[in-house]
């Protein structure tokens, strides 16, 4: 078996470097050693197009803990736990020729070492990179021809928005693009406002001049303060994130064509990201006519109304998708339905937990929850799901449903999420749960034999 580390997650194997999270594998560079961390102190600092540019944190710098950096309810800041970051170096990397376009990184030496080797076009399976949807093939007419978006004004008050130009079938392709700019999370935090500017200006002022104009053009929504004016490019970012993980430490990346899409509470497309090709995929969830609007939800799905408007806020604007909008009644029978939906959820872990559940039990709660998943098109859910029903059966030891039920988790783990989705670790976790309970029994059988 693999070794493991002290969290449990494997060592790097020969060939792997062990600044990521899963290890990486060797740039395809054909180099025999990791990508070293670079930084303003290096004299190579390949295959960056400039030395990095870097500035401390103050020795006071304080930031979230990790995992708490994305969301967190209005007035409730003060009780976000703080981790010190004092004297972390954030620099800036530039990647000129990235995907055609280029690509600027704020970040620590380290994190930008886990990029090099995604850094390389040649990675980009053909399949997405000479897809009409794809940012990298806009230079051909012919497949500018058969692209199946257009960035069109869309409804009013919702600035402009992707459009279908063709039919996009279930599981079509209707975006294919690549981060423009990423920033580690913490750095807004760790920063004095100067300094931020400084990285700010200079990750924009590297890049090749459409993508800076390209950036700029999406300073769009949202209400603009004074303070916006002078910090543009993080009014951008507020308003046009990406979260993603770059060796499990968050970050956020801004996509040009993607930051069109506007937000409904039941999209019609999914995001997929892989970490190895920095690619960023926009999927339609179901079959997507000519002229509907993509949409894509910017939150978690499943959540009840209240919550919904709550979190919205945070991004700055008022939603009006068709659910928001929907007469009360609509609205309301929705929100019984997620709400019940949880209700499901917690009481599969709970008697997992307590040993409380029966084969009944389980196969009427997983029938219930399937109508209801089904009614409100929460189908990607079924990841987390899937997972909750095989640790309900693992709970009363039947592990051939519990392994049918992990399987089919993660299987919609790789197809909402590619072959590198964010809970490799957890689908790890369950299979080994698994086999673990049922070796125990086995063990407990043959003892009382
Ligand atoms: C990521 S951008 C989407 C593209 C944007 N409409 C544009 O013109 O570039 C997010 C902004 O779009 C608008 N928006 C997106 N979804 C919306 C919705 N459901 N209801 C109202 N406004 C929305 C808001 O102004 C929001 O700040």
């Amino acid at each position: 078996s693999t070794p493991e580390n002290d969290n449990g997650l494997p060592l790097p194997q020969v060939g792997q470097c062990s600044w990521s999270k899963y290890g990486y594998p060797m740039p395809s560079t054909g180099l025999d050693v990791c990508p070293r961390p670079v930084s303003d102190l290096s004299t190579n600092y390949a295959p960056w197009s400039y030395k990095p540019f870097c500035i401390r944190a103050p020795m006071n710098a304080t930031v979230r803990e990790p995992g708490y950096e994305g969301s967190f309810k209005e007035g409730e800041e003060d009780q976000i736990p703080r981790v010190s970051a004092a004297g972390r170096k954030f620099c800036v990397y530039t990647a000129r020729t990235f995907r055609g376009r280029g690509l600027s990184v704020i970040s620590t030496p380290q994190m930008a070492a886990n990029l090099v080797a995604s850094l390389d076009d040649t990675r980009v399976l053909p399949r997405l990179r000479d897809h009409p949807a794809s940012s990298m093939a806009k230079r051909d007419e012919k497949r500018a021809a058969g692209r199946p978006y257009a960035i069109k004004n869309v409804q009013q008050g919702h600035g402009k928005g992707l459009v279908a130009r063709r039919r996009v079938p279930k599981w079509g392709e209707a975006l294919i693009g690549f981060p423009i700019m990423m920033a580690r999370t913490d750095f807004l935090e760790a920063l004095p406002d100067a300094d931020r500017k400084i990285l700010e200006d200079r990750a924009l002022q590297q890049l090749p001049v459409p993508a800076q104009e390209a950036i700029m053009s999406l300073a769009h929504g949202g209400v603009m303060g004074e303070r916006d004016k002078d910090f543009l490019l993080e009014h951008i970012f507020r308003s046009n994130i990406f979260g993603i993980e770059i060796a499990g430490v968050h970050h956020f990346s801004l996509q040009v064509e993607g930051s069109r899409i506007n937000h409904d509470c039941r999209p019609n497309t999914f995001w997929r990201y892989s970490p190895s090709t920095m690619t960023h995929e926009v999927v339609a969830f179901r079959e997507i006519s000519i002229g509907e609007e993509f949409t894509h939800s910017y939150l978690p799905l499943g959540l009840p109304l209240k919550d919904r408007q709550e979190s919205i806020r945070r991004w700055g604007f008022t939603c009006h998708c068709s659910l928001c909008m929907a007469p009360k009644k609509v609205a309301f029978s929705s929100d019984i339905r997620r709400t019940r939906l949880v209700e499901i959820y917690t009481t599969l872990e709970d008697e997992a937990y307590e040993g409380l559940l029966t084969r009944d039990k389980i196969e009427a709660l997983v029938s219930e929850m399937m109508l209801l998943i089904n009614g409100e098109d929460l189908v990607p859910q079924l990841c987390e799901y899937y997972a909750m029903i095989a640790r309900a059966y693992l709970s009363i030891e039947e592990f051939e449903d519990a392994r049918y039920y992990a399987q089919q988790s993660e299987e919609y783990w790789i197809r909402y999420g590619t072959e590198e989705h964010d809970n490799i670790e957890g689908v790890r976790a369950l299979w080994k749960q698994i086999d673990d309970a049922e070796k125990a029994r086995t063990k407990r059988l043959r003892g009382r034999a």
